[in-house]
């Protein structure tokens, strides 16, 4: 297992465009849990959706995988709206919730097939393709084991690998490190690496700035709005004239959070027609 990379690479210029939200609105009774927030996810692409508990990253990520009804705007996946989306576009998409339900009582094994039988995997694409997950995922040595007994690092893996097994091109994860112990968390986050190498996009959701900072590009969620968007390490330079800050991105997103008005900041991305590529070190910019 190789050791994370803080900046994995950029998505490459004209990178496919896998899952877009445009302006979505989502209230559930009073509560706005979104208010016109923007993301587009492109293969290629670590992509981190960052916020505090409540800031509507799990709302979003329902919208995004077409499992809540938004009250405006628009999702599209592989470009076409969930509603007109074929049996490919919809098969693209590989989507780990927060809660990812795994049989306790069956062995790694038995959920990878249980999984797989519901994709409806042949059985020589599903053999090969479990050996290579249980390999990547290391844990091919505890294949046996009970799912309700594998450590919490080891279940999120599992959960990982059961999302994965159809090959998805855009892999979509709910705070897959919560609960996680520190070297689980490294190794989820060296296979995440592994897989964007492969030319997946990956969205992660997090509240943790550390992960935040290893994600190619971030997405800033504060009360369902979109506060900033742009490669962490541009978004943190944009600190540089603040006397005093440690010029991190915790003391970034403290600085839009904390803000008694904050302003949208979008870094340049390859949706510019003059940008840099998606998750490239483009510099962020005030919106109007
Ligand atoms: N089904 C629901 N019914 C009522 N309110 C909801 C529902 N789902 C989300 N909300 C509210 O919408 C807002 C955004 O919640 P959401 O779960 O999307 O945020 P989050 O950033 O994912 O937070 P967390 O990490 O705590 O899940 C919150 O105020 C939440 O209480």
């Amino acid at each position: 297992m190789t050791v994370p990379h803080p900046s994995p690479p950029p998505a490459g210029e004209g990178a496919k465009t896998l899952l877009e939200a445009l302006n979505v609105t989502k209230c559930f009774g009073d509560t706005r849990a979104l208010s016109g927030a923007s993301l587009t996810l492109r293969e290629g692409e670590l992509l981190g959706l960052v916020g505090a508990d409540g800031a509507g990253k799990t709302s979003l990520i329902r919208a995004l995988v077409g499992l809540v009804a938004i009250d405006g705007g628009t999702v599209t996946v592989g470009g076409a709206t969930w509603d007109g989306a074929g049996r490919d576009a919809r098969e693209s998409l590989g989507y780990m919730p927060q809660q990812y339900s795994l049989y306790p009582d069956l062995s790694v094994e038995e959920n990878l097939t249980f999984f797989a039988r519901l994709f409806g995997l042949k059985r020589h694409v599903f053999e090969e393709r479990r050996e290579q997950l249980l390999t990547m995922t290391l844990l091919d040595r505890a294949r046996d084991r009970p799912a309700g007994k594998l450590s919490g690092g080891m279940y999120k893996k599992l959960a990982v690998a059961c999302a994965l097994l159809h090959r998805p091109r855009a892999l979509v994860l709910d705070e897959p490190t919560n609960g996680v112990d520190p070297v689980s968390r490294r190794e989820l986050w060296a296979l995440l690496y592994e897989f964007v190498g492969q030319g997946m996009g990956v969205l992660i959701a997090t509240p943790y700035m550390d992960e935040a900072a290893r994600c190619g590009r971030v997405v800033l969620l504060s009360h369902g709005v979109v506060l900033a968007e742009g490669a962490p390490a541009a978004l943190v330079a944009s600190l540089e004239h603040v006397p005093g800050a440690r010029h991190d991105f915790e003391d970034f997103y403290l600085s839009v959070v904390d803000s008694p008005s904050p302003s949208p900041l979008r870094g340049k991305s390859a949706a510019a027609s003059d940008g840099p590529p998606a998750g490239g070190e483009g510099a962020p910019e005030v919106l109007p």
